[in-house]
């Protein structure tokens, strides 16, 4: 068991399940103490005790819906006050798998302040500490769902391209500091999203589903790589080399001031 004193700590949202408990997992076994934070802060205190025996890691368990003000409150200001967090793993979030107009009201909220709004808070609150200190990193978990949008996956899709573009945009910003963020982009992983989501994992073909073990393993992986964009999944990486060069030069492409001839009276 190692000095638990001289540790970074690591903040995890959403570590009750899925992949947020398996970041849990390797983040201990690579020596940070941890910050947990779910709702079902029962299953955090057996994660914890279970990372205790196995790394002997410290771990606070904050139970906090981050839907709610009070509880996102709690996590930004833990974020903003604990010199020895060097790690902010955004993975709580969730997603309901259905058409726009049948999703409830509840849950479309509940997926547009947990993706977007508990994300972009814990950032915001993260980066002053870690940028008046020059280390620090960001974990952002996306979904290739950010690339594309299914009749089924329009409220999902649209927070996760929030993700993405925001953490794009970040990353330029921290560009030449000593903070990085890492984007990362699963496909479909065997994890209860899928009880939210409303429709069972055993929909999926079982060939594209990836273990929670193997996405989080894959992930961190490209993050020692130094990568900014992570797809775990994707085993060409040339193809997101090329998708961005397109949307880069759509971009350039959209900077004439003058409309397209096609639009111009003849
Ligand atoms: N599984 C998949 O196929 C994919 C998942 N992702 C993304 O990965 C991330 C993790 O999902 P995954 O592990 O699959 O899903 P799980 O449902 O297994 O885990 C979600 C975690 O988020 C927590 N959470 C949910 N709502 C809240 C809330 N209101 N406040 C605080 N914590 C909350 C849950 O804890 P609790 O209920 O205790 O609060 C749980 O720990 C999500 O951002 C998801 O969009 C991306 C691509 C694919
Ligand atoms: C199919 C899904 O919605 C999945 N959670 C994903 O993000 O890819």
């Amino acid at each position: 068991m190692s000095n638990s004193a001289s540790k970074p700590i690591a903040v995890v949202t959403g570590a009750s399940a899925g992949i947020g408990a398996v970041y849990a997992d390797r983040l201990a076994a690579r020596g940070y103490d941890l910050v947990l934070v779910a709702r079902r802060a029962e299953r955090l205190k057996t994660l914890s005790a279970k990372l205790l025996r196995a790394y002997g890691a410290k771990v606070e368990v904050i139970g906090a819906d981050l839907t709610k003000e009070e509880g996102l409150a709690r996590v930004e200001k833990v974020l903003a006050t604990n010199p020895a967090i060097t790690l902010l793993v955004n993975n709580a979030g969730n997603g309901t798998l259905g058409s726009t107009i049948n999703t409830s009201d509840e849950n479309a909220a509940s997926t547009i302040a947990l993706n977007i709004t508990a994300l972009t808070r814990l950032t915001r609150a993260a980066l002053p500490a870690f940028l008046s200190r020059n280390a620090g990193a960001i974990i952002n978990i996306a979904s290739v769902m950010a690339l594309h949008s299914l009749p089924i996956t329009s409220l999902y899709s649209g927070t996760k391209g929030y993700v993405v573009n925001f953490s794009r945009g970040l990353q330029e910003e921290l560009a030449g500091t000593g903070v990085r963020l890492q984007l990362v982009l699963p496909a479909a992983t065997a994890t209860e999203f899928y009880e939210f989501a409303g429709m069972p994992l055993s929909a999926f073909d079982p060939a594209v589903v990836m273990t929670a073990e193997d996405m989080v393993d894959a992930a961190l992986a490209g993050f020692d790589q130094g990568e900014a964009i992570t797809l775990p999944s994707v085993h060409d990486r040339a193809l997101w080399e090329t998708y961005d060069a397109a949307r880069a030069t759509l971009f350039a492409a959209t900077q004439t001031g003058e409309p397209a001839p096609r639009y111009q009276a003849a």
